[in-house]
């Protein structure tokens, strides 16, 4: 009978998945051991550090997978934390390889990603990218969102993900919030999110690469990176390392903000960049007391940095929505709760929510790329 009771429990302990790396404990070598005594359910569990974060979230889901058991009264959890064996062992079982490469890179790799950018600071890229993960999320896709805004880093507050992440064997966890993995330079900086980057640029190229390269992903449907504003080294590094990678370029409606806007997407054609679409942001939005649209910043910037882009690329750059101003999108932001999330029907989300279906399904071709080819005939 006991056989029988610990199949059932072996079986639950396989539902029991990991927090940050999503596969069940059980794959992952982490139960120690297990017993059933008189009904009471003992489980040992190995962590893979003694701080992990992850302790009580992973102790209450063996003890609700295992407690649901018929047949057991109780469960007990008992911690334990993995030997540097055990962490060389599961950090190999987990990326494979030992050398420290992009895995976005390799032969096969089917992660959709999209770097966004945006001509000048405060237009809203970064509110709009945290939006999209976490919209793409919502539609059950795997979501990684690299904070590649190395000085001026905003998404863990955006998110919420501001706790640490857990290293093993030199392997870096993300953070996780509504889904999205998350790392950012705040993961790197002991003094928290007061204490100022200086980076020159090849540091920031480093900074971008170990982003990419010591983070354990896992299998990503899609990568987002919020750029820095404008066209600097992040921008070309990032171009350099993903080079797959597709710009979404984001622009206010305000002739000013669409003017460097262009200037951002034409960077595709310098380096060979597919360039997804444009978003508009802080768009016409009803007035609460007439309906009247109000056009705080204008009008016709994302339709116009669409065309001009169209036109100078030659190849179909697509406005892919327009995100009314709201201001319970800045509201969200300003506490770590995305308005996708808190309000999926707000007008705003319901705009982000469409951007991130199109962007989360889009087939992969050579639409939106600049082949970088001149037409033949007269000069
Ligand atoms: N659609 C919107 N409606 C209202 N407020 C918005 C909207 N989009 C962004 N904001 C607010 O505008 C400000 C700038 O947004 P955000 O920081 O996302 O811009 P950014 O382009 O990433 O800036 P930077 O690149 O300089 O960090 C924030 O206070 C944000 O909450």
């Amino acid at each position: 009978m006991s056989q029988t009771l610990l199949d059932l429990i072996d079986a639950a302990l396989a539902t029991v998945e990991d927090p940050e790396i999503r596969r069940p404990i059980t794959d992952l070598k982490m139960v120690k051991s297990r017993e059933v005594v008189d009904g009471v359910a003992r489980v040992a569990v190995w962590l893979t550090v003694s701080g992990c974060p992850m302790r009580d979230t992973i102790t209450s889901r063996v003890v609700e997978a295992v407690g649901a058991v018929p047949g057991v009264s109780a469960v007990e959890v008992e911690l334990d934390v993995m030997n540097e064996e055990q962490r060389k062992e599961l950090r190999a079982s987990l990326v494979g390889h030992d050398e420290r490469e992009i895995v976005f890179t390799k032969p096969g790799n089917l992660t959709r990603m999209y770097a966004v950018a945006s001509g000048k600071g405060g237009v809203g890229k970064s509110s709009v990218t945290a939006n999209l993960a976490v919209a793409m999320a919502m539609q059950g896709l795997s979501v990684g969102l690299v904070d590649a805004d190395i000085y001026g880093h905003s998404i863990p507050r955006l998110l919420g993900a501001t706790e640490p992440p857990t290293m093993v064997e030199g392997m870096i966890m993300p953070p996780q919030a509504y889904g999205v993995r998350v790392i950012s330079m705040l993961a790197f900086k002991p003094g928290g999110v007061s204490q100022p980057v200086a980076f020159r640029g090849p540091m920031l190229h480093r900074a971008l690469q170990q982003f990419l390269a010591d983070v354990w992903w896992g299998d990503l449907d899609v990568l987002l990176l919020d750029l820095p504003p404008g066209t600097g080294d992040v921008a070309i590094s990032t171009a350099q390392l993903l080079p797959q990678a597709e710009l979404v370029v984001v622009t206010t409606p305000q002739t000013a903000a669409a003017e460097v806007a262009i200037r951002a997407g034409m960077l595709a054609q310098q380096t060979k960049q597919r360039l997804a679409g444009v978003v508009e942001n802080m768009s016409s939005f009803p007035c609460p007391h007439c309906g009247e649209p109000m056009d705080l910043f204008g009008s016709g910037g994302g339709q116009m940095v669409s065309e001009t882009l169209t036109r100078e690329l030659g190849t179909d750059v697509p406005l892919l929505g327009r995100v009314p101003f709201d201001v319970r999108l800045r509201e969200g932001g300003d506490n770590g709760t995305p308005l996708v999330a808190s309000d999926p029907d707000a007008p705003a989300s319901t705009v982000l929510t469409e951007v991130a279906t199109r962007l989360g399904t889009r087939a992969r071709g050579l639409a939106g790329m600049s082949l970088g080819i001149t037409p033949a005939g007269r000069l």
